[in-house]
């Protein structure tokens, strides 16, 4: 087992990978991964492209089984249930772990209605309740007061790094308990990508995040720990600091100069 290598006191594990492996078709892209996501953190996953960092968040909300030829075994246990094996619908999984993806991805409705879509899914408010729940997500993404006289323009109306703030905002509205971030900030001029950054920071009074990154001043900013990962292994898993000041491994220390990727 990896456990973040850290001289804090020991943080719960919100999610615990158990020899998990992963493939599409024949290609064995994740190899016996082992480590545990630290409740109310920030972790990020670094590496070179093709390493499998996305592979490895999909695991978490069970995205890849919406293709067959993708498989993954092994255990990855949120709340004492191993969730590849759970009969837990996917989506109740998918409220419990959301995501955010590269590009920002507004619905083709009202910024209002990018947010309210997906609690209707799973809870009945009324109007003024409903009301409520969109400016709290709103605020929380730090896009209240950029959006609050124009709720009923379409979230496609809104630029790049608003749009990424929406997509954030209708992840939290559904009060996930982990939160999924995919290079969510590649597509995001530098503002933009600060005010994403400080948001991170914020969500983890109340999430669990788990951001892919290829950035890794990104990740020195906003994790609290690293996970580097190379050809599907995971090298290295410790506190941010010490995977960028004092790497155990060598090839951390490689990919962390820029010796190498
Ligand atoms: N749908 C797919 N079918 C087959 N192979 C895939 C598929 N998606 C990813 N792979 C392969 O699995 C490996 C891991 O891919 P993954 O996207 O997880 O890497 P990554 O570290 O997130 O890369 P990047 O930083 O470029 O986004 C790569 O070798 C990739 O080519």
């Amino acid at each position: 087992m990896i456990a973040a290598n850290t001289n804090e006191k020991k943080v719960p594990s919100k999610i615990t990978v158990n020899n998990l492996d992963f493939f599409y078709g024949n290609f064995h892209a994740l190899k016996g991964i082992n480590l545990e996501i630290p409740e109310n953190k920030v972790t990020a996953f670094i590496g070179p492209s093709g390493c499998g960092k996305s592979t490895l968040l999909r695991v978490f909300n069970r995205m890849f089984e919406l293709y067959p030829e993708q498989r993954a075994q092994g255990e990855v246990i949120l709340d004492g249930e191993n969730l590849l094996t759970s009969k837990q619908d996917v989506a109740l999984l998918r409220a419990k772990v959301g995501m955010v993806f590269q590009k920002p991805t507004p619905f083709p409705m009202s910024i209002f209605d990018n947010i309210a879509f997906g609690v209707k899914l799973f809870e009945k408010l009324n109007v003024s309740d409903m009301e409520e729940r969109v400016e709290w997500a709103l605020r929380k993404a730090a896009l209240w007061t950029e959006v609050k006289d124009k709720l009923k323009q379409s979230g496609s109306s809104l630029s790049g790094g608003q749009q990424q703030r929406l997509c954030i905002a209708r992840g939290i509205a559904i009060k996930p308990e982990v939160l999924l971030l995919d290079e969510p900030c590649s597509a995001l001029d530098p503002i933009s990508t600060a005010k994403v950054e400080e948001l991170i920071i914020e969500l983890k009074a109340d999430y669990t995040v788990v951001i892919v990154t290829h950035n890794m001043q990104q990740a020195a900013r906003c994790s609290d720990h690293t996970a580097y990962m190379y050809l599907g292994d995971l090298v290295e898993f410790g506190a941010t600091e010490q995977i960028f000041f004092k790497p155990n491994r060598q090839e951390t220390e490689d990919y962390i100069t820029g010796r190498f990727g």
